[in-house]
């Protein structure tokens, strides 16, 4: 049976003026996101990955209302997020939350964790000192900080990093968030506390029903959490489907790059990486007046014809697709 959308995302375009500030330079537009289009289903992890520039965040920042996309639309169950009415706006804040890459920065350093969880339980919810503690020591063992009355106790200087990114969703789960949007949330943590973030957020998946749109660079994490996966380059969507069968035989050329970049204890000897162009390892930028494929200067396949053409997507395997004309 289909599972129900919870957040969709069709035709997503977004342009940033860049330059222009002095008289000698002229402004230009670039492209940061071109035709992105993905729906997140309840109690779901999709990842969203690529290299840095691809414009991961930008999504998150045009889904928390931080920018209005150039065009396209975003929708929360049936609201479309860029037109709430106060009260759906309230409904969205509510149930739809981002945590961040830096734990450090937040949390407020000056309070308590149980003063993190108590304000979002004092402006959503109606219950008395009794059940707020409860709520709030329930949802502290929820995430792994136990005891949670000393825990609750803690500053934010208290905990280690992975112990505040366990706050931040604690805080989360009060809110009472059913969407989370994951920046990079374990990309500041020691390799061995990262783990347990993940799994963290997997049972919140598993067990809440809780859906999450996970950023990162990091293929290995996403194929360990998510259900589906789009794999970015440079503001496009150049292959997505579902994460094993995208991340066992990646199909496009770049998700192939990035599939062998990721360390695998498997294999024997050192990674080889197929670039075109050593020189060229930096993303490019898209504009709206650039015409061929976006991968086309980096690609170890690239013929003549993709410097000219905009690959459509195709669907090579039932529900997977690739942004090439090879494959
Ligand atoms: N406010 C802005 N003004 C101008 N350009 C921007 C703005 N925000 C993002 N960009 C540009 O859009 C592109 C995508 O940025 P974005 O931060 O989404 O990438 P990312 O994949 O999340 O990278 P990282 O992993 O480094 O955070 C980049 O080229 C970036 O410089």
């Amino acid at each position: 049976m289909e599972k129900e959308v919870l957040f969709s995302v069709r035709n997503l375009t977004m342009d940033f003026t860049i330059g222009g500030k002095t008289l000698f330079s002229r402004s230009r537009t670039l492209r940061a996101l071109n035709d992105i289009s993905f729906d997140i289903h309840k109690g779901e992890s999709l990842a969203v990955v690529g290299e840095s520039g691809s414009g991961k965040s930008t999504i998150c920042r045009i889904a928390m209302g931080f920018y209005k996309p150039t065009e396209g639309v975003m929708k929360f169950e049936n609201m479309d997020v860029h037109k709430l009415s106060p009260a759906q706006k309230r409904i969205y804040k509510q149930r739809s939350q981002m945590i961040f890459q830096d734990p450090f920065s937040s949390l407020n350093p000056l309070h308590n964790i149980y003063y993190h969880l108590k304000r979002p339980l004092q402006l959503y919810y109606k219950m008395s000192r009794n059940e707020m503690r409860e709520r709030m020591d329930e949802t502290l063992e929820l995430v792994g900080l136990v005891p949670a009355h000393e825990q609750g106790q803690k500053h934010p200087h208290q905990l280690s990093g992975g112990q505040k990114q366990r706050a931040f969703l604690a805080r989360i789960l009060a809110v009472g968030a059913d969407l989370i949007f994951a920046d990079e949330p374990t990309s500041m943590l020691d390799v061995s506390i990262r783990l347990g973030v993940l799994n963290l957020m997997n049972r919140l998946k598993r067990d809440l029903g809780k859906s999450f749109l996970y950023i990162t660079h990091d293929i290995a994490t996403a194929r360990y959490f998510s259900d589906r996966i789009i794999v970015l380059y440079a503001g496009h969507m150049v292959e997505w489907g579902d994460v094993d069968m995208v991340v066992k035989e990646p199909k496009h050329p770049y998700t192939r790059l990035l599939v062998s970049a990721a360390p695998d204890p498997e294999r024997e000897g050192p990674a080889e990486l197929e670039v075109r162009k050593d020189e060229e390892t930096e993303i490019t930028m898209w504009t709206p007046e650039r015409t061929g494929c976006p991968f086309y200067s980096r690609c170890p396949v690239a013929e003549d014809r993709c410097r000219q053409q905009f690959p459509e997507a195709r669907e090579v395997d039932p529900g997977r697709f690739i942004r090439c004309i090879h494959g």
